[in-house]
């Protein structure tokens, strides 16, 4: 689940202060402070990095900024070869050595009292961000790509599969204890296109990654993932992340019992009464059945998410055995 964020009063403290969202995310003791906000509070099993999936993004020469109200916004977005061309591999420890100095420094301050989870964005999902502009409804012009001229887009979402790649290992080596890639938007595909659009580019992804760092966890999340679900393991991560839209009996039949999944409580569920609160983490863990689960929301905490409902969750969530 997104932990830090605006949903926290000491975050929008902090914001007021800092309104840049890059500044937030690339300054090293900003983003060692926001990550630890939420630990300090509730106590998680994992310590989520504050960053984005796009802050590799100004590394890559592809200019952008998140703009509060509007989102992220994509400020020359590439749509011919010759702008594919001038998009750079991604050099992590020139580009974001703030990431790793504040993993480092994570570690030293959770001091093994729990996970320090890192996370990139997946090919197709950062291809669609970059194409379309920012946040787009339709994905028209990320479809018009695929379709229309597939050699651009398939050029793109290479580099983007190799620079992931090297991003996760970077990201392990100064301390992240496993990683999730967000392929957010691949639901927007048929399956048919996730087939040649994304799965061939996680599946590269995860297959470099664990040639160095094999005992890596990489975990998968897909929004509204209902009509892929089979082929997410086909990747080869670790764990699928399921959003709330699949329920998780359907999700653990449908994936078997090998397969370890994380999710899937609907964030909107932190709305409600502590009693059904309670009773919907008492029912996701019952489907989930014995073993390969890791409770969490199916999603982000949503903003107005009161914060003693999270410390609700986070408590029942402790006191529970498998
Ligand atoms: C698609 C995506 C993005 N970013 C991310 C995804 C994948 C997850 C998903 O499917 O939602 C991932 C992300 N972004 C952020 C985190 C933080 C880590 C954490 O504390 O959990 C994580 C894990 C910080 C952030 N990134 C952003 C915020 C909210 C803006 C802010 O705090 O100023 C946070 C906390 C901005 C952002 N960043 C992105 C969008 C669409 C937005 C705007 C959303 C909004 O305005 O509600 C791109």
């Amino acid at each position: 689940m997104r932990q830090a964020g605006r949903y926290m009063k000491s975050y929008q403290t902090l914001c007021e202060k800092h309104p840049s969202f890059r500044e937030r995310s690339e300054n090293v003791d900003l983003v060692v402070e926001i990550s630890l906000q939420p630990w300090k509070v509730f106590q998680p099993d994992g310590v989520i990095l504050f960053s984005d999936i796009l802050t590799p993004l100004s590394g890559m020469n592809i200019p952008f900024d998140i703009i509060k109200g509007k989102g992220p916004v994509i400020f020359d977005p590439p749509t011919t070869l010759s702008d594919v061309e001038k998009v750079r591999e991604f050099i992590p420890e020139e580009s974001v050595p703030y990431v790793g100095e504040a993993l480092t420094i994570l570690r030293k301050e959770v001091n093994n009292q729990a996970a320090v989870l890192g996370f990139v964005g997946a090919p197709f999902t950062l291809a669609s961000y970059v194409v379309e502009g920012g946040s787009s409804k339709n994905f028209t012009k990320i479809k018009r790509l695929a379709f229309a001229e597939p050699k651009v887009l398939h050029s793109l979402l290479q580099i983007f599969a190799t620079s992931m790649a090297k991003y996760i290992r970077y990201q392990a080596d100064h301390g992240a204890q496993a990683v999730q890639i967000f392929d957010s938007w691949a639901t927007e595909l048929s399956p048919v296109d996730f087939e040649e659009f994304s799965l061939p580019y996680l599946k590269q992804i995860v297959e470099a990654v664990k040639l160095t760092h094999p005992d890596l966890p990489l975990f998968l999340y897909a929004s509204g993932s209902g009509g892929l679900l089979e082929r997410l393991p086909l990747t080869g991560v670790d764990v699928v992340s399921l959003d709330w839209t699949v329920d998780m009996a359907d999700g653990r039949r449908r994936l078997g019992p090998n397969v370890a999944i994380q999710g899937n409580v609907d964030p909107g569920v932190l709305f409600g009464s502590k009693e059904f609160i309670t009773n919907r983490i008492n029912d996701t863990v019952k489907k989930a059945g014995k073993g390969k689960h890791i409770l969490n929301l199916g999603h982000g905490i949503k903003v107005g998410t009161p914060e003693e409902n999270v410390a609700h969750f986070f408590e029942v969530a402790k006191g529970l055995r498998y």
